[in-house]
């Protein structure tokens, strides 16, 4: 007999929250309950000064929902939010508490490689940057925050689920000469997920605070497409040093890069430059240079909005091969006239002091 989602509630009732009282459902703290082919999934939202309490609630609830007939497997997710902030205390001669984004204890600077629009090769851009500035010497992490479209495991060739081993703090993962950790690693692939809005910033935060990422002189993150929750939350929690939009040169795209600056600019994160993606190509046959997607939109734009033009980046069949194939062409051909573009980008955040 299959599990129904009723009998999966019914059993969660059985579990009441620390110190008694309610029970785990009645208390609205089991969410995104999904049951199918015999696999239950969902989420203990709970608050962070209880997160600890709830350690056993968890092996409760995980033990009370096997015991319902015809469930296979049980997956918890327990995501701890901030219980709501005092009322300020006003009383005179007090230091004042650190307010807004807070710098990570162990990162000494935080890019993110953000676009208006999908599918302008983002990805590609932050996995080479990532690359090129551990062939600089840096101490480099990569964190995959594309939630709709995780793509830097496959990137930067690296698989299998990072380990967790006291179950607090994760491990990430290395290749290249970079660290990284990805929101993809934490789902099972070929899942679509449907992120609510607190589930999100729960796994931000913990791919942010409770992946062990070492020592590193930056950390680049690779934002989702677009001006949302994503982004909001990174630049609320952590201190962003600095943005990278990446556009192509056609105006559907500039429009969409256009409000991912004045995003970043709101949220007060200084914007590093613009990078023309595919920007030219050359071809590979006869040599004939083709502006696929027009030429210069970006410079033009950049300049427009006051913001630094970092590099125009050719559509280039080997950029794609390299990137789609686990090692970025900067690792694969480094010298290559491709992976010259990357290159100067990342030396010239160096030298700037700002990688
Ligand atoms: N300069 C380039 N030359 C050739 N192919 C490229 C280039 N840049 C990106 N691509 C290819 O285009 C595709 C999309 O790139 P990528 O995944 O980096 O885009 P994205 O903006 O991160 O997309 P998404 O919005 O889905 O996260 C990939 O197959 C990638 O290899």
């Amino acid at each position: 007999m299959a599990a129904t989602r009723d009998a999966v509630l019914e059993a969660l009732k059985s579990i009441h929250v620390p110190g008694g009282g309610t029970d785990i459902v009645a208390a609205g703290v089991v969410r995104a309950l999904d049951v199918s082919d015999g696999v239950v999934r969902f989420v203990l939202e709970v608050a962070a000064q209880e997160a600890e309490a709830y350690g056993t609630i968890k092996d409760a609830a995980e033990a009370a929902v096997k015991r319902v007939d015809g469930v296979a497997a049980v997956s918890i997710v327990m995501t701890a939010h901030a219980a709501k902030a005092p009322p300020p205390d006003l009383k005179p001669g007090r230091r004042a508490e650190p307010d807004g984004p807070q710098p990570v204890p162990g990162i000494a600077r935080i890019i993110a490689v953000a676009s208006g629009k999908g599918g302008v090769g983002k990805s590609t851009v932050a996995a080479n940057l990532a690359c090129a500035l551990a062939a600089e010497g840096r101490r480099v992490g990569l964190l995959d925050a594309d939630v709709y479209g995780p793509s830097q495991p496959r990137m930067l060739g690296v698989s299998g689920r990072p380990a967790s081993p006291d179950g607090k703090t994760i491990l990430p993962m290395r290749n290249h000469g970079v660290t990284m950790m990805s929101i993809g690693l934490m789902t099972n692939e070929d899942q679509a997920v449907v992120w609510r809005g607190p589930m999100l910033m729960g796994a931000l935060q913990q791919m942010l605070t409770q992946v062990q990422w070492g020592a590193l002189d930056v950390l680049i993150v690779d934002l989702p497409p677009g001006t949302g929750d994503v982004q909001l939350t990174l630049c609320q929690k952590a201190k962003i040093d600095g943005a990278v939009i990446v556009s192509t040169p056609q105006d559907v795209a500039l429009l969409d890069a256009r409000k991912g600056v004045d995003m970043f600019r709101q949220l007060n994160t200084p914007i590093l430059g613009m990078i023309e993606n595919m920007s030219t190509h050359i071809c590979s046959q006869c040599g004939h240079e083709e502006h696929v997607f027009g030429h210069g939109g970006v410079v033009a734009e950049a300049a427009k909005m006051g913001v630094p033009l970092l590099a125009e980046i050719p559509l280039d069949l080997q950029i794609r091969l390299a990137a789609d194939g686990g090692a970025p062409i900067v690792v694969t051909q480094p010298d290559g006239p491709q992976a010259q573009g990357f290159r100067h980008v990342a030396r010239q955040l160096v030298e700037a002091g700002q990688a």
